[in-house]
């Protein structure tokens, strides 16, 4: 975790969360963009949420990553109080698959807008945040381009090796792009 003042912050409704939001925190390591994790509840701690999501502005952050499972309702209470973009994470927990965790933050009334990522897609929130920082940062945004011709590499290798494997069985018969 950088040593800087934290410009992100990750929150989740439980400490049980954390295995799954444990992958935003590796992301923003990886862009060297400082964070800090807490546990805030709106169902079992309303007025720290309130608190935290009132205070989140002013004490310097630029973007939350919100994560709760089953009645997921953190993401969205968060985003009703601070003017900072908020990423939701639907945390899958061991009854429906995440589903419940999903609909309960993806579809928030127009007006409080919350970027929901997929079931368990911490990683891609904590990469949602880099980008949006990264709009205002153009160190940031070279690293973004450059992640991204590294899992552009890293496709196209997949790619190549596919295709040498089912060449291989199949007697020379190719197909795709040609790359
Ligand atoms: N969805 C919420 C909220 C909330 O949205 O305020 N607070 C806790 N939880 C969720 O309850 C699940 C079980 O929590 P425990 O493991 O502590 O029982 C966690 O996934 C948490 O995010």
């Amino acid at each position: 975790m950088s040593r800087n003042s934290p410009v992100v912050g990750i929150v989740m409704g439980s400490d049980s969360d954390w295995p799954v939001m444990e992958a935003a925190a590796e992301a923003l390591d990886e862009f060297e963009i400082s964070y800090e994790v807490d546990v805030v509840s709106a169902h079992r701690m309303p007025r720290e949420m309130i608190a935290y999501g009132e205070q989140a502005a002013g004490r310097g952050l630029k973007v939350i990553i919100a994560g709760a499972g089953g009645a997921a309702h953190l993401p969205g209470m968060l985003a009703s109080v601070t003017p900072l973009p908020v990423i939701g994470v639907p945390v899958p927990l061991k009854h429906l698959d995440g589903m419940d965790s999903l609909l309960s933050i993806v579809q928030m009334p127009a007006g409080v807008p919350v970027a929901t990522v997929s079931v368990g897609g911490a990683r891609n929130a904590g990469l949602l945040a880099a980008r949006i920082l990264a709009a205002h940062d153009e160190e940031l945004l070279a690293r973004m381009r450059e992640f991204q011709q590294e899992l552009n590499e890293q496709a196209t290798e997949k790619g190549k090796r596919l295709r040498a494997r089912i060449e291989g069985a199949a007697g020379g018969f190719g197909f795709g792009t040609g790359t």
